[in-house]
């Protein structure tokens, strides 16, 4: 795995948007193939969204054969409730990009029936083969995408339950708690670490021992960003205030790792 150690969020932001860019120019996308990338919301990506549409506005970069899935959605909140991902996708990337409507891909909490929705959103990805890029960021407890805390390491996309927990830290974008809702839909850690390659982003100090977790501890379904560890191609960037859990030695090393790669930012 590798960690790259940035100073803050606006650096985190703009070295993941800048390693998107550089995939998906060097992948060299057409019609009949795509870029496949794996979007996350939340506060963490929203650095990353906002450097990706710089680029796009300077001409730098195009998302004309980019074709998006995202992680997760809210079960039982209408599409265009400003607290949907649908809604955080829109206003936060989509809508200020060259991508087409067709080529974005996000699970459908409202589905009559949400296991046959589940089962729909694999198939769609088996189609393109693969997710070449899956970014994503990390709760508090660790969990990655809404795996929550004892999820099946082998899991794929499902209906989850949330826990109190989480549902009180993304209280904070609703009036109160009871409007959270109570369910989500997820893609699994298994479907993630089918991606050809992961991303993690990690910013602040609520975060640090979920990235302890991820880096220093085992692998662990009551952490399961842990997963990450599987996987042959995994990469966790992150700031400061989120290292403090981290060993000093453990910071040291991936600084020297990774001096030629982080030294411009
Ligand atoms: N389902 C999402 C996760 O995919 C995200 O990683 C997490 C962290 O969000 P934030 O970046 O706002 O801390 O929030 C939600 O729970």
């Amino acid at each position: 795995m590798r960690l790259i150690p940035l100073t803050d969020k606006t650096q985190v932001g703009r070295w993941s948007a800048l390693y998107i860019a550089q995939r998906i120019k060097s992948f060299n996308p057409s019609e009949d193939r795509p870029f496949v990338l794996g979007c996350p919301t939340g506060g963490t990506p929203l650095a990353t969204y906002q450097h990706l549409i710089e680029l796009h506005q300077q001409g730098q970069l195009s998302f004309e054969h980019v074709v998006t899935f995202n992680m997760d959605e809210y079960v039982g909140i209408a599409k265009d409730h400003p607290e949907s991902y649908h809604s955080f996708m829109h206003n936060n990337f989509f809508s200020h990009i060259d991508i087409k409507p067709e080529n974005i891909n996000l699970l459908d909490g409202n589905a009559p029936d949400l296991e046959a929705e589940c089962a729909r959103y694999e198939a769609k990805i088996k189609q393109y083969g693969k997710i070449n890029l899956f970014m994503g960021g990390v709760g508090v407890d660790g969990h990655i995408a809404f795996n929550e805390p004892a999820s099946s390491l082998a899991s794929r996309t499902r209906v989850k339950t949330l826990t109190e927990d989480t549902r009180m830290v993304n209280a904070r974008f609703f009036n109160n708690i009871e409007e959270v809702p109570k369910l989500a839909l997820t893609v699994g850690v298994g479907t993630l670490l089918d991606a050809e390659e992961i991303m993690i982003l990690v910013t602040g100090h609520n975060k640090a021992q979920a990235l302890e977790a991820a880096v220093e501890g085992s692998v662990n379904h009551l952490w399961t960003v842990s997963a990450l560890q599987l996987h042959p191609k995994a990469m966790i960037v992150c700031d400061e205030p989120s290292t403090m859990e981290l060993k000093v030695k453990t910071v040291r090393y991936f600084h020297e790792l990774e001096a030629e790669n982080i030294k411009n930012i």
